[in-house]
């Protein structure tokens, strides 16, 4: 160090690189803070079992973010057992439809539905948004209208979360589950119908 401008340097870079350790850290705590995490534990049965053979698992979400927490183990080479802490069927299915809801675009309320048979296939995934074909920005997104007119909302025009999982079946896993589907898209579509007139 022999001159005052190595001093500069060497301080300038010392500052500089301190700096960028501020801004790595809390950048990581920033993000992981606004994270959404699953919004269920392990041991919880979330599926809507009913007299079907079919189960609904459904998400939703109107931005609360509960936290799920997942403790780290100690890794040995030797050890035998199974990983302990892996997800249950149920939270699988569930975790499924709380990320088919991530995809809605209904500013005020994000639903995603996993359509489950009785031996843990996945028939049909499905979030609530507006008609395949329809675009995202041509609807309105709103509750209520202005004018009174139900025409300008979103409920006329969205598709649950539910009708859209099974709209979305996989035919070839669905084969058997058919009957079964059809009573189930029945009851669905009164659901919706309801939810609807009851929103008038
Ligand atoms: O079982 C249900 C109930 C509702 N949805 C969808 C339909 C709408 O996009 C929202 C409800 O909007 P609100 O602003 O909470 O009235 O949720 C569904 O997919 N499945």
């Amino acid at each position: 160090m022999n001159s005052s401008r190595d001093w500069v340097v060497l301080s300038t870079a010392a500052a500089l690189g301190a700096l960028a350790s501020i801004s790595v850290i809390s950048f990581y705590f920033f993000f992981n803070g606004k994270r959404k995490r699953f919004p269920f534990s392990s041991s919880t049965s979330n599926g809507r079992r009913s007299s079907s053979n079919v189960v609904v698992f459904k998400s939703s979400s109107n931005g609360s973010d509960e936290s799920r927490e997942i403790k780290a183990q100690p890794l040995n080479p030797f050890d035998p057992s199974k990983r302990k802490g892996y997800l249950s069927w149920d939270d699988y299915f569930m975790a499924i439809a709380f990320l088919s809801a991530e995809r809605s675009k209904d500013p005020n309320r994000q639903v995603g539905a996993c359509l489950v048979s009785q031996n843990g296939i996945i028939l049909g995934i499905g979030y609530n948004g507006f008609p395949r074909g329809c675009s995202d920005d041509m609807l309105p997104w709103s509750k209520k209208s202005k004018n009174g007119n139900p025409l300008e909302t979103k409920y006329p025009y969205v598709c649950h979360a539910e009708v859209n999982a099974i709209l979305n079946t996989n035919h070839a896993s669905a084969a058997g589950q058919v009957s079964s589907n059809f009573v189930f898209s029945l009851l669905q579509f009164l659901e919706a119908l309801c939810y609807y007139v009851s929103m008038q």
